[in-house]
């Protein structure tokens, strides 16, 4: 499946280049994507979800090529993308909205709204199937915005920030349908916290200022961790010293 980023650029308006030749493949599995704020993590996420467009270069999945025309239809339906603020569209109840995104994607009425109900039961939602989408809580909502991308089957979906603002039992309900969904799509997960590294993500990017710091498995990015560190602190302790330059 990977994705594959080669040579991008990408710039906001006139400002300087936020991503700079950046060239990276994001292998199938459970990805996380760190770095500090302002890295280029959700630019990186917009540039996969192709939402935004590079100067230069290109972002391919399979044969299928972001930078053509012909081939962005069906990039967007095999790609999902879950933004850091998931928008409930106000007068749609949970399994409308579901349906909505599917539809958005190419499916037709009657195959969105036949597959909106297993997408929200998939997520735990479909008790809540009558609710209006704008009654949802924050943790609520982002379940909804996975279904979303599970009514159009996506091959890979792209989460930004999930579980930030979420507390820690609905942080354990996201790593459990993290779990839960790992058959049936790759994840590209933008995140601030390392305490779930090791148990949910199979590989780790780590950007600073647009460029790639470290690029591999999660057991490699572990091992860069000083020796004496406690198993539960391997991940921040690498993290820190690679944007430290120590590690
Ligand atoms: N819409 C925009 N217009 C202009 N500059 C932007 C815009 N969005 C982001 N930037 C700039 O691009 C750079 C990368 O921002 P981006 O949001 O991609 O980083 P991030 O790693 O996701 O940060 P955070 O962890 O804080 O969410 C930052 O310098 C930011 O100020």
């Amino acid at each position: 499946m990977p994705i594959h980023v080669s040579h991008c650029c990408f710039g906001y308006r006139r400002r300087a280049l936020v991503l700079a030749d950046l060239t990276l493949a994001l292998p199938s599995g459970c990805v996380v994507l760190l770095g500090p704020n302002g890295a280029g993590k959700s630019t990186l996420l917009g540039l996969l979800a192709s939402a935004l467009k590079p100067s230069a270069g290109r972002v391919t999945l399979g044969g299928l090529d972001t930078s053509k025309r012909r081939d962005l239809k069906r990039y967007r339906q095999q790609v999902g993308w879950l933004p850091q603020q998931v928008t409930p569209v106000p007068g749609l109840r949970v399994r409308e909205q579901a349906a909505y995104a599917g539809w958005l994607k190419g499916l037709s009425r009657r195959e969105a709204w036949d597959r909106s109900l297993g997408a929200i039961k998939q997520v735990g939602l479909d008790e809540l199937a009558e609710r209006s989408a704008e009654q949802l809580s924050g943790g609520q909502l982002r379940r909804l915005g996975i279904a979303q991308t599970l009514v159009h089957s996506a091959r890979v979906v792209l989460m930004d920030e999930p579980t930030a603002g979420l507390d820690p039992t609905q942080r354990k309900v996201f790593r459990g349908l993290l779990e839960d969904l790992k058959d049936q799509a790759s994840f590209v997960v933008s995140t601030h916290q390392t305490e779930d590294l090791e148990d949910s993500y199979d590989s780790v990017v780590l950007l600073d200022r647009g460029e790639i710091l470290f690029e591999g498995s999660t057991i490699s990015f572990l091992g860069l961790a000083p020796q004496q560190v406690a198993s539960g602190r391997r991940a921040e302790a690498a993290y820190t010293g690679l944007v430290k330059g120590e590690a």
